[in-house]
């Protein structure tokens, strides 16, 4: 019998994963929230609305049942955005069992909590499930994995076993994955980058040129990886796919959502109007929120974060914010983060 595997959300990204597994044998049932895209991809085997020209394989079967989705799966894979995670789990509670390996791959901070997603995974399934649970994260657009151009991400997890079976799993060859314990340092790397591609996008937006972004990308990773060190992560997971990788891949491509609604921001859309032409997920504007309050939290500097979320929410010009990024005091490019990390190294 074919290994079942149920996927969670019926977007880009759970409808390219359900095609990469289906492809690899795997009988998948995914689940839709609403009944007219579930039937949609069933009878004309293609996902119009969030994936389109991918052709959906036989092995793939749409319910609208989130129990059934779960009924014979050995793994189960949560494909919808961040800030409905902790309700979807919470729904999934009375179907989750022991033996079952439960992945996640939206990229995002929960507002409220702040908590990243394992967190919350923690929370709503039980702390005893976390071994069972690994993130997905990395350079990735649902678009090229689609169709099937060469991809490598990180499965991250407490557990190496369960690491490997994420591994296992998905890999393939066209899909790499490698695996890290740094579940903290790779959930902060796919959600925190995505703040950084609403400012370049804003750069590009306001026909600044690639030596801006390239300093935004750069000033950007080093915000990221102060408020990671902090918080606990490896700081050599931001220099990996889940960090460095990401970023450049949110940063530069046209299929980012994040970079394209920065574009319309800088261009001087409203977040509102911006969110509305993208009209799927922009994990980032909530990000940013989140991100704004842990800076505060742990005294971390995130200039970068601090201004954008100026844009964002307080109505602050996209221009002024460069000009306010440009005039900062002087300061060094590397110490910070080395004293810190020869800090972390010295207590553990
Ligand atoms: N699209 C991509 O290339 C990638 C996306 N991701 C991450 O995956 C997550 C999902 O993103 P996408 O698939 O791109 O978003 P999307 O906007 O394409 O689709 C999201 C889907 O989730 C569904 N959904 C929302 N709330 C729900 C709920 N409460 N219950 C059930 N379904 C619900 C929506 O109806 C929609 O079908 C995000 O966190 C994103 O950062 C990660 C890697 C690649
Ligand atoms: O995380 C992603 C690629 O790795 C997707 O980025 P966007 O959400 O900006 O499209």
């Amino acid at each position: 019998m074919k290994e079942h595997v149920g996927v969670i959300g019926a977007g880009s990204w759970a409808t390219a994963l359900a095609a990469l597994l289906a492809k690899k044998g795997r009988r998948v049932i995914m689940y839709a929230r609403r009944p007219e895209l579930a039937e949609e991809i069933n009878i004309t085997r293609e996902n119009s609305r969030y994936l389109p020209g991918v052709a959906i394989h036989p092995n793939i079967e749409v319910t609208v049942d989130l129990e059934r989705a779960f009924r014979k799966a050995r793994v189960v894979v949560f494909g919808v955005p961040s800030h409905a995670f902790r309700e979807v789990v919470r729904q999934s509670r009375p179907f989750l069992k022991n033996d079952t390996i439960y992945v996640n791959t939206a990229k995002g901070i929960e507002e409220t909590s702040l908590s990243s997603m394992s967190a919350v995974f923690a929370q709503e399934a039980g702390t005893e499930l976390l071994q069972k649970y690994a993130g997905l994260s990395g350079p990735s657009h649902a678009e090229e994995v689609g169709r099937e151009l060469p991809t490598a991400v990180v499965a991250a997890s407490y557990r190496l076993e369960t690491a490997e079976y994420v591994q296992e799993l998905f890999m393939s060859d066209r899909f790499r994955v490698y695996t890290n314990p740094d579940v903290l340092g790779v959930e902060l790397g796919g959600a925190l980058k995505n703040i950084i591609a609403l400012g370049t996008g804003i750069a590009e937006g306001l026909s600044f040129g690639d030596n801006t972004k390239a300093a935004l990308m750069t000033r950007g990773l080093a915000e990221i990886t102060r408020l990671g060190v902090i918080m606990g992560a490896n700081p050599l997971t931001f220099a990996g796919l889940a960090g460095v990788g990401d970023l450049i891949v949110t940063c530069t491509s046209m299929h980012s959502r994040n970079r394209r609604a920065g574009i319309a921001i800088g261009k001087g859309s409203s977040v509102e109007e911006a969110l509305e032409l993208v009209d799927m997920v922009v994990e980032g504007v909530r990000t940013t929120r989140a991100a704004h309050q842990l800076s505060a939290r742990y005294a971390v500097e995130m200039p970068i974060t601090d201004q954008i979320y100026k844009v964002l929410f307080e109505g602050l010009a996209p221009g002024t914010a460069v000009n306010n990024l440009m005039s900062r005091g002087r300061t060094r490019e590397m110490e910070e983060v080395a004293k810190m990390t020869v800090k972390l190294l010295n207590n553990n």
